[in-house]
């Protein structure tokens, strides 16, 4: 199990673009239409299940909201992080 981080450390590590709510962090992609959107979140669901770390995918029309959180800690862990720079890499923004 990984450690929570500090308000600190996740202020300092959250990649560009994503937002800390409570105990998740966030982040919203936009997309040309609702499918890329799709095929996207497929591409986040196999690196969750590389990672064995699964986040919520919310698929709107054009849009996907990513939200990050350690459950089995009850907070945002290191894994969080790794989670949120595979996907930023994934879409090469
Ligand atoms: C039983 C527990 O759900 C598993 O060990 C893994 C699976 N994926 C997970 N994903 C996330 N986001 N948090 C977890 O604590 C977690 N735990």
């Amino acid at each position: 199990m990984a450690d929570l981080l500090s308000d600190d450390e996740i202020e300092a590590e959250l990649p560009d673009g994503w937002d800390r709510e409570g105990d998740e962090i966030v982040r919203i992609y936009e997309f040309d239409d609702y499918l890329r959107g799709v095929n996207f979140a497929q591409m986040v669901g196999e690196i969750a299940e590389a990672q064995f770390h699964h986040p919520e995918i919310i698929i709107r029309y054009a849009e996907l909201e990513i939200r990050l959180t350690s459950h089995e800690e009850g907070g945002i862990t290191e894994d969080d992080i790794e989670m949120a720079e595979l996907i930023e890499a994934e879409r090469g923004d």
